[in-house]
């Protein structure tokens, strides 16, 4: 049985007479790291508070590695950035963890020189966090969300409003979190390329409902080229193809179009086709970016590939 280390049924927040968040039902894999993609307002937020505990369900279960999520176990295997850190300008880095240990009630210091060193900013020293980029300012916070060593992060849009230096080094450092520390990683963001170096598994949201959730290689096997075949009879040209070109796999649309896949050399397909009586009005290559793809859903199209 898969662990879940987040598993939401039916996850409903109303606010007045709009549903933020809609029976949604995720499913985070324990050692995962789970892109969480949707536009402004689609109920990212709105979810991973939810997840957290900040924010009260209208309706729904949520369970962090099996556990309700208001219990203490469920608490304490959870680390969490959503908006902006809490950071005090006037101390160093180290200053503002040891505070946030102290607050959490950590023994001695509860991992923070781990920590630190984790998200590469173990050697700031005493500079003020006021005077820190952005980049940095957004691996304390992550550094922060570490203390007391969780199983899980929940991040909400990290990597927003970061320069591109900054974005990889954090996608570096929840890489290492992930490979090296088995750390789950639910992030959500609407950088979608960003998020697709990164992510294993994928949520869609939109409007407040969750619209598609797969792993990375359902994702690469939706986006994978194919080359597209437009005929008179689909059904015999699948026949035909099955015969003669073995290697090649297909899906029949409808009855004049055909995607092949595994199998791009159009003048091949072009020929037999030909040479069998079926008339050929289109054979080309396509390919679907990941991006497009996200983009489609998220549009609200269902584009096939
Ligand atoms: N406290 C609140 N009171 C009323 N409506 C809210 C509240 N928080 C969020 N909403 C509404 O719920 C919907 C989802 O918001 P949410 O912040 O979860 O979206 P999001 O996907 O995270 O978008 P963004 O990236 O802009 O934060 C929006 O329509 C928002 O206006």
């Amino acid at each position: 049985m898969t662990e879940y280390a987040v598993e939401t049924q039916g996850l409903t927040k109303i606010y007045g007479d709009k549903a933020a968040v809609d029976h949604v039902d995720l499913r985070v894999k324990s050692g995962s790291i789970y892109g969480f993609i949707g536009r402004n307002g689609a109920g990212k937020s709105t979810t991973l508070k939810m997840i957290s505990g900040l924010v009260h369900p209208s309706q729904g279960d949520i369970r962090v590695f099996g556990k309700p999520v208001s219990g203490e176990t469920a608490r304490r295997r959870l680390g969490i950035l959503i908006e902006a850190p809490g950071l005090y300008p006037n101390l160093s880095a180290r200053e503002n963890m040891l505070l946030k240990a102290k607050c959490m009630g950590l023994v001695k210091d509860g991992g923070v020189d781990e920590a630190m060193e984790l998200m590469g900013i173990a050697d700031t020293g005493k500079k003020k966090v006021k005077s820190f980029s952005m980049g940095m300012k957004q691996r304390l916070g992550i550094a922060m969300a570490l203390l007391g060593n969780p199983d899980l992060l929940v991040l909400d849009e990290p990597i927003n409003g970061l320069d591109p230096e900054g974005i990889r080094e954090i996608r570096e450092s929840l890489r290492r979190l992930n490979e090296e520390q088995g750390k789950t990683i639910l992030i959500s963001s609407h950088i979608l390329g960003e998020l697709s170096k990164l992510a294993s598994d994928y949520g869609i949201i939109k409007d407040g409902e969750l619209i598609r959730q797969m792993s990375k290689e359902e994702l690469e096997e939706i986006c994978r080229d194919f080359l597209l075949l437009e005929v008179d009879n689909a059904d015999r040209a699948a026949a035909l193809l099955s015969e003669t070109i073995p290697e090649a796999e297909y899906e029949v649309y409808d009855r004049k179009t055909l995607h092949i896949y595994g199998f791009m050399d159009t003048g091949t397909v072009n020929t037999l086709m030909v040479e069998h009586g079926i008339t050929v009005t289109g054979c080309s290559v396509h390919s679907m970016d990941l991006e497009n793809y996200f983009l489609n859903l998220m549009d609200g199209g269902e584009r096939h590939a």
